[in-house]
């Protein structure tokens, strides 16, 4: 297996074989979620993927051309035929690419000492209080430089590609001063103008009250409101703006005053909510206005409420608490309550360090209640709304980007049920195949 193309070659939409059609053909199960780009998916509608049998899809540089069954495009395109590249997709499931809504992709170093620590009693937050967690992370990101911290993140995002995820939110965060926080978002900025993956980039200066600053954490607050927000924007470093509001970290009102400071900056809010124990994140997230509340393990049931109504999308991290032996978001109380879910891996060296967004919807099934179909709505229209690209990707219509996943199953719900495997085969990220995962084989099992 391999990524096409070189890295550090221009971005995908410049390469001269985006001109060629690409035709892909007779799947079995093709997964369009069409209709779904206004507005995200909610209650009873996440069930609803669209599913078009023996479907078929023709693109055209690095664009959705037409969507139907595998007759109507062939007499639609008939004259062209000969001139596009095929690719066969007879028995198999095709998807949108998947979207991650929230990681913290760009960091340095490894925790797996307090992997340890924790299987052996330690809690995350004594971890963290004791000066690890994020502060060891921070301290390895504050010490790298522009390319040991891109090479780093590359590696995780190779492995977020062949998982077949074709758009990455990634948040800062492990910087904690203005020039390290910078550095992180414009490594963010090279992976997007470089990788195939797509990246959209949040600032994440409010993830953790630094160390010298335990004793006055609104001195830190005042620094990201006055300093980092101001900078950050006006170098469009960031298009989100997102707080940890957690009880030892962020209170609730710091949080508040952290996001609207985003907001007239043009930096539109998230927030890391209701993680560890109840804190009126959800609430939070409603009265701002917050594009997406994130974790939610310990939502009140008021909250849950407010962000119904608000459409805030509900982004949840199951394998975070899985990772940290904990209780679980209430995914489908949520759904059912009419709140709009997407998930996400959270990928980060502490409480998530996984790329498989398919385990992931593993966990939403089996540890939340979630259908397939909801789970597979939530890692793809439903993310990309949580980072508002619904318009762009999410889903398989005419004039959407191609972004395409074949995976080698027979149906949607095997994705979920044949649970540790990457499935993914051939990626195809704006009209171009740029993964083909398979083992190469002469003699009789070719
Ligand atoms: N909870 C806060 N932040 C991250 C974890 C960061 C870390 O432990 O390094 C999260 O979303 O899980
Ligand atoms: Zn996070």
């Amino acid at each position: 297996m391999g990524v096409s193309g070189k890295y550090g070659s221009p971005k995908k939409e410049d390469h001269p074989l985006n001109h060629k059609p690409l035709f892909i053909r007779h799947a079995k199960q093709l997964v369009t979620l069409a209709r779904s780009s206004e507005r995200p998916l909610k209650g009873q509608a996440m069930n609803n993927l669209n599913i078009i049998e023996d479907g078929s899809v023709w693109i055209e540089n690095g664009v959705i051309q037409k969507v139907g069954k595998d007759e109507e495009i062939v007499q639609h395109y008939q004259d062209r035929l000969a001139e596009a590249d095929i690719v066969d997709a007879r028995g198999k499931l095709v998807t949108p690419g998947l979207v991650d809504p929230h990681t913290h992709l760009v960091y340095a170093g490894s925790r797996e000492n307090e992997f340890e620590m924790r299987l052996k009693g330690a809690t995350y937050m004594e971890i963290m209080n004791a000066g690890g967690g994020i502060h060891a992370t921070t301290r390895a990101t504050q010490q790298a430089d522009h390319e040991q911290l891109l090479q780093e993140s590359k590696r995780r995002l190779d492995q977020f590609l062949f998982h077949g995820v074709t758009t990455v939110e990634a948040k800062s965060g492990y910087g904690l001063t203005l020039e390290h926080e910078i550095k992180q978002l414009e490594v963010a900025q090279t992976l997007n103008e470089q990788h195939e993956v797509d990246l959209v980039s949040t600032f994440m200066g409010a993830h953790a009250v630094p160390v010298k600053d335990k004793e006055n954490p609104d001195r830190f607050v005042d620094e990201v409101i006055t300093e980092m927000i101001p900078e950050v924007a006006r170098r469009g470093l960031a298009e989100f703006n997102d707080v940890f509001c957690e009880r030892g970290v962020f209170t609730p009102e710091q949080s508040r005053r952290i996001l609207e400071a985003g907001l007239e900056y043009g930096l539109k809010p998230k927030i890391h909510a209701d993680e560890i124990e109840p804190y009126a994140g959800a609430e939070l997230a409603a009265a701002v206005g917050a594009v997406s509340a994130d974790h939610l393990l310990k939502a009140s049931d008021q909250g849950i409420q407010a962000m119904a109504e608000k459409e805030v999308v509900a982004v949840l991290l199951p394998g975070t608490a899985f990772f940290l032996m904990a209780e679980m978001a209430q995914g489908r109380k949520m759904v059912d309550a009419g709140v709009p879910v997407a998930l996400s891996t959270d990928c980060n060296p502490g409480s998530s360090p996984t790329v498989s967004l398919p385990l992931i919807m593993n966990l939403g099934c089996l540890k939340m209640g979630m259908t397939p179909a909801e789970v597979l709505t939530a890692v793809t229209i439903n993310a990309a709304h949580a980072i508002c690209r619904g318009h762009e990707i999410g889903s398989i219509e005419v004039g959407k980007k191609a972004d395409l996943v074949i995976f080698d199953v027979p149906n949607y719900m095997s994705l979920s049920y044949l649970y540790g495997v990457n499935h993914a085969q051939t990626v195809i990220k704006n009209g171009r195949v740029v993964i083909e995962n398979r083992i190469k084989r002469s003699g009789v099992n070719a």
